[in-house]
Order: C-alpha cells, then sequence, then structure tokens
C-alpha cells in the first residue's frame, strides 16, 4: 500500500538537473575582446540606422539554416567577409549563425542544445564553443544574427549578436516577447505559421513596453529582470500554411496593420520557409520579387534572409557522423555559396 508519507508531488518527470557554468564564468574564460565589440556596436548601430530609414541600404540576414560545424560555419564567414565587403556601398550583409533549433514536432534542436548532433545534449559544451565561434565570427569583421529561443541563452551570448529574430514558432510567446523587450540589439519577429501577420504586429507593441519578468542574473542565479522596452523591432514574412506572403498585397496589408498600431513599416522578407515551401530552389524567386518591390521604390522593404551554406541543399543526420557531408545544412535546405554570391551580386548591379 502507497503510504502518504512516499508520496511525491515534484519532479516526478524530471530525471536529474544539473549545474552548469555561470554567464559571468563563461565570459571570464572568453571575453569580448575589442575587435569582436566593434563590430557588434557598428552593425546594430547601422541597422538601427536602417529600421529608422537614416541608412538607404537593404540589410540581408544570410546563412546556414542552422550552425553544426564549427570548421564548416568559420570557412563560410570568410567567403561571406569577402563578399559583404564588395557590395558593402549598397548592401548590408549580416551572417545567419543560428544555434537553436525550434522544432515543429521533434527533431536537432540545434547546436547549443547538442553540440555533438548524437542526442548527448551537452549543453554546457553548446553553450562554450558557441560562444568561441561568434567572438572568432565577431573578430573577423562579420556580424551575427541568430534566433533566441531558450530565455536563459542571451545571458551567455548576447553580447556577441548584432540582431535577434523570435521565430514563427514563438512571436505569440509572452516568454519571448518580454525577453525581447530587454534586448540589446534591433529584433525581427517572424509572422506565425498560420499566416498571422497580426501576431507579429501585436509581438512589435509588445515588445517596446517594459516587462518585468523572472530570469537569470549573471551569477546564473533566479531574479527579477526588469526592462526598458525595445523600440528597434521589425516584422519579418516567412509565409505561413496557406502559403507564402511576399506579395505586394501581403506587404501593403502589413504596412497598414503597422501603421494603424503606430509603426512606421519596416519589413523583412524571408526568401526561406514558407516563402519557398522549404525548398531551396525557390528562393531566387522570392528574393527578385523583393528586389523588384525594392527597386520600384517599396522602402518599407529594408531587408530580406535567405538560407544559404558552403552547398546547396540538405541532409539528414546520420547515426554514422563520419558520414555527414562537409558544408551541407542538416535542417532546412539551404542554396549553395555559388547561388549566393550570384543573387547577391545581382542585387548589388540593380540597387
Ligand atoms: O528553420 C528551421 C526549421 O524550419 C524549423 O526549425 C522547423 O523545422 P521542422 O519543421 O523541420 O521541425
Ligand atoms: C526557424 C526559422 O524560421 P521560422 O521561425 O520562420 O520557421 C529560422 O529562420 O531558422
Amino acid at each position: 500500500m502507497v503510504t502518504r508519507m512516499s508520496q511525491r508531488a515534484e519532479n516526478i518527470h524530471i530525471s536529474s538537473i544539473e549545474r552548469i557554468v555561470s554567464p559571468e564564468e563563461l565570459k571570464r574564460e572568453l571575453p569580448l575582446t575589442n575587435d569582436a565589440l566593434e563590430t557588434v556596436v557598428a552593425a546594430r548601430n547601422t541597422i538601427v540606422d536602417i529600421l529608422a530609414k537614416r541608412d538607404s541600404r537593404p540589410v540581408g540576414f544570410i546563412g546556414p539554416c542552422s550552425i553544426h560545424d564549427v570548421n564548416a560555419a568559420l570557412d563560410y564567414a570568410e567567403r561571406f567577409k569577402r563578399l559583404r565587403e564588395r557590395v558593402a556601398d549598397k548592401l548590408f550583409l549580416v551572417m545567419r549563425v543560428y544555434f537553436e533549433k525550434p522544432r515543429t514536432t521533434l527533431g536537432w534542436r540545434g547546436f547549443i542544445m547538442d553540440p555533438r548532433l548524437d542526442g548527448s545534449w551537452d549543453i554546457e559544451t553548446g553553450l562554450r564553443e558557441a560562444r568561441r565561434l561568434l567572438i572568432k565570427i565577431n573578430e573577423m569583421g562579420v556580424p551575427a544574427g541568430s534566433e533566441l529561443l531558450d530565455a536563459t541563452v542571451p545571458q551567455y551570448i548576447a553580447d556577441l549578436i548584432s540582431w535577434a529574430a523570435i521565430g514563427a514558432r514563438t512571436t505569440e510567446s509572452q516568454t519571448h516577447r518580454d525577453m525581447a523587450s530587454g534586448l540589446s540589439m534591433p529584433v525581427g519577429f517572424k509572422n506565425s505559421t498560420d499566416g498571422s501577420i497580426d501576431t507579429a504586429v501585436n509581438a512589435l507593441k509588445a515588445c517596446s513596453s517594459p516587462h518585468s519578468f523572472l530570469g537569470i542574473d549573471q551569477d546564473g542565479r533566479t531574479a527579477v529582470v526588469r526592462t526598458t522596452g525595445n523600440g528597434n523591432a521589425h516584422i519579418i514574412l516567412r509565409g505561413g500554411k496557406h502559403g507564402p506572403n511576399y506579395y505586394e498585397e501581403f506587404v501593403e496589408s502589413a504596412e497598414d496593420k503597422l501603421r494603424e498600431s503606430g509603426f512606421e513599416p519596416a519589413i523583412v522578407i524571408d526568401c526561406s520557409h514558407a516563402n519557398s515551401g522549404k525548398k531551396h530552389v525557390r528562393q531566387e524567386r522570392v528574393f527578385r520579387a523583393f528586389l523588384e518591390q525594392r527597386v520600384s521604390g517599396r522602402s518599407s522593404l529594408i531587408g530580406f534572409m535567405l538560407e544559404s551554406n558552403i552547398y546547396e541543399g540538405c541532409q539528414p543526420i546520420p547515426d554514422d557522423l563520419s558520414k555527414l557531408r562537409y558544408g551541407v545544412s542538416v535542417t532546412d535546405e539551404c542554396i549553395g555559396w555559388d547561388k549566393t554570391e550570384e543573387l547577391v551580386m545581382s542585387a548589388y548591379e540593380l540597387l
């Protein structure tokens, strides 16, 4: 017979809780360098200027769907650096350096959560190696943009991120709106997976106001976090379950909704995800439609996103990791580097 004293009311489904390095300890081990800080501050200021239309260059968020191999990420960053310098007078390019992946149901959750890609969930190593990689990329002069998914992660890496995304699956989440209201960098909110633009506009309203919520401090202790609100936020059209939303009528409708809510329209077109039906070959079509609208004077379109890797396509994560193909996405399909260069250079010619 179960006695009352043997019953338990908590941690029934918890198998373990392990302490890890605190944000402060990790930053002491891997400090922000002056060169990296310079990249971050300059890029954030430029994106703020682009949002406010003081800088007329479109911003491009380009890079892998997810980082899974540090060497391939650095190889990509070298190519990216050369390309971004070539087009810098007409385009401002930020590398997608995405470490956290939200999933529709199940799947690999990204480099921070599972850096070895084998289900070992060595999150402490993930945080450490993500921070180390971000320092190197920023020291090269390449600014990084990333989706912020776990509300604890920013304390470990946000000082190295120049632009953050809140994804389609979390734009409506109070936790993510609270978090975004305290972030130091500009933030893009995706429309939700059902295609709702209202959800993203509501997120802008929420995120531009102050909030108080529970988080951790730099020592890793539970703390009340009070924010001032983040006025540097914008929406990202990524399509939804009923199809793409990069066409003019959707952009106009988004502009109207933003104006009605008191925001000067600033919109990024995501050329991937539901705008491309997750087919890398369709990203070009979306990109060209973005360019056409932009060149014909639609100044609300302040930027675009391309999912790009060294080689095109994607691959499932094999049980034998030695069979992973170098430079190929392990999440969504990406365009390859040659196509990336071709698209960016064609935009450069046109702008
Ligand atoms: O960007 C990546 C994916 O679109 C997102 O993480 C969802 O992926 P899934 O539908 O394969 O789970
Ligand atoms: C997950 C992503 O996008 P979305 O939230 O639009 O699905 C992404 O950009 O990696």
